[in-house]
Formats: structure tokens, sequence, C-alpha cells
């Protein structure tokens, strides 16, 4: 996790208030909002240098404003996901890890309007990440026109399930699918049932009803699915339909690529 100071004189709160931890009711928290963090500072007496957490939101995939089911709690609750690069176990490597904090707001007895305080938390939080889309530089047009998706974004997840040592269902099931629904990405799951099944699935499909095609596995089904959108008659408006590889095959030639060229 991100321990930096925050220069809030450099980036300016935009939000700021005092809620409850999770789980411990007695822990109370300083939560401030700047464009670039989520700063979280402990109340309660803690060794000086310790108290304070600095999260950046280039490492938040997404946020969460809900209430729980117990009617007497006038309680509601903001779920923040960041996924923030972290040393491996045993390792010299880095691997982004799951770090989800979760505050409870509950300074008015409206339940109704302790939601609506955490859902205003939300989408402060949900315009800052959109200014962090992992994109480069020079792909303004790109970012412009995700930002406008003003509905969560819908997608078509095609999983070979035989690709690499067999773990790609295993993968989605124990990380990606939590974290799709964290970034609040909608998302289709067409698991291949044998060679050119993603090449004749992508050749007819109503490519207006997804934003993106993902492909989970190696290099192999997302040459198929590129065959499948040229062999469209509609190829040259098709292929420009955003497409993703999330590894899982053995060589992961590709994605290891574009991983290295863009840094
Ligand atoms: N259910 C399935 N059973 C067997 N083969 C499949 C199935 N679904 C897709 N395939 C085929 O498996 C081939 C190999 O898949 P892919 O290249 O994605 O994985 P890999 O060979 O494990 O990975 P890499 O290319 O990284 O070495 C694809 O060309 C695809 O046609």
């Amino acid at each position: 996790m991100d321990q930096r100071r925050a220069d809030t004189s450099i980036n300016p709160v935009s939000l700021y208030g005092e809620f409850t931890v999770t789980g411990n009711r007695k822990a109370r928290c300083a939560v401030s909002l700047t464009e670039k963090d989520l700063i979280v500072q402990r109340l309660l007496l803690a060794p000086v240098g310790r108290n304070k957490v600095v999260l950046s939101l280039k490492d938040c995939v997404g946020c969460r404003a809900y209430r729980e089911g117990d009617n007497a709690d006038p309680a509601a609750y903001l779920a923040v996901y960041f996924y923030p690069l972290k040393r491996r176990w045993m390792s010299s490597g880095m691997s982004r890890q799951r770090a989800e904090q979760c505050f409870r707001l509950a300074s008015l007895q409206d339940p109704c309007a302790n939601l609506e305080e955490a859902e205003k938390w939300a989408r402060a939080l949900s315009s800052g990440l959109s200014t962090w889309l992992p994109l480069s530089n020079d792909n303004e047009l790109q970012r412009a026109s995700m930002s406008v998706l003003s509905r969560p974004s819908r997608m078509m997840l095609l999983m070979n399930p035989q690709s690499g040592k067999g773990q790609a269902l295993t993968l989605y099931n124990n990380h990606i699918q939590r974290m799709l629904n964290e970034a609040g990405v909608t998302h289709t799951l067409v698991i291949t049932e044998r060679q050119n099944h993603a090449r004749e699935l992508v050749k007819e499909a109503d490519l207006s009803q997804w934003d993106a095609l993902v492909i989970m596995s190696g290099d192999g089904l997302l040459f198929e699915v590129i065959n499948g959108l040229l062999e469209r008659p509609d190829w040259e408006e098709a292929i420009r339909t955003p497409l993703g590889i999330l590894p899982s095959g053995s060589g992961n030639a590709l994605a290891a690529s574009i991983h290295h060229y863009s840094g």
C-alpha cells in the first residue's frame, strides 16, 4: 500500500468525513479525498507515523455505497477496492494485491441520509478514478470515449478452460469475477467448448451489445477472435471493438509484450 505523505496543499481535499472502520466500531478515522489519493487517518492514539495511510486512486478499481439488511441500524457503508503493488512473499517480485477499505457512516439517525452521504462519496471517488484510466498519454481519444460511458460497461469474457495448466476457470472464480464486480463491469462469461468456437461466436455476435471483448486464455484464442472479427461483412467497424487479454495460457507472449512495452 502506498504510504506516501499526502501534500494536501498541492492536492486540495474535495471531501472530508469522520467514520468508523467496519469491524471495529471504536476505531474512528478521518477520511479525506483529494484529486489523487484517499487519505485515512486513525483518530485514536496510535504510534506516530503509523496512523495515516495514503491510498493512491491509481490503484483503485471501484467502490460501492450500501446499507445492510438490518433496519434497526441506520448506518450506511462505503467500500473502496484497491489493488496496490506489493512485494510478493518470499520473492523480490511485485504483484497487485487486494486491499479493501470499508467505512461505516452513522452520524445521522436517518438511514436514507447516511446512505446519501455514502453515495456522495462513491460518486466523488468514481469521478476521481476516471482521471486515472491506465491509458498512454497519447491516447486521449480512447480516454474520452471511455469516460462518456454513463452506464456500467458490458463485456463478453471468452474463456478457454483448457488453456495453460487448465486453471482459467479457477482464476476467474477466485479473482477475476470479484474484481470485475468491484469495478462495476457487467460481463457475460462464455466458456469455449472446442477449437474455433470463439471464432464462430464473434463472427455472428451482435457487437452493439458489447463495449469490449476480453479473452481469458493464451494467444491462440485471441488469434481466433481477431479472425472472427475480420471474417464479418462489417469487419472494418468490428475490428475497432476494444479487445482485452487476461493471460491464462502457457506462453502468454502477447500479454507479456504489451506489459513490457507499456512499462
Ligand atoms: N474447450 C476447448 N478445448 C480444447 N481446445 C480449445 C477449447 N477452447 C479453445 N480451444 C483451442 O485451444 C487453442 C489453444 O489455446 P490458447 O493458445 O489460447 O492457449 P495456450 O496454448 O495454453 O496458451 P499460449 O498460446 O499462451 O501458449 C486455441 O487455438 C483454441 O482454438
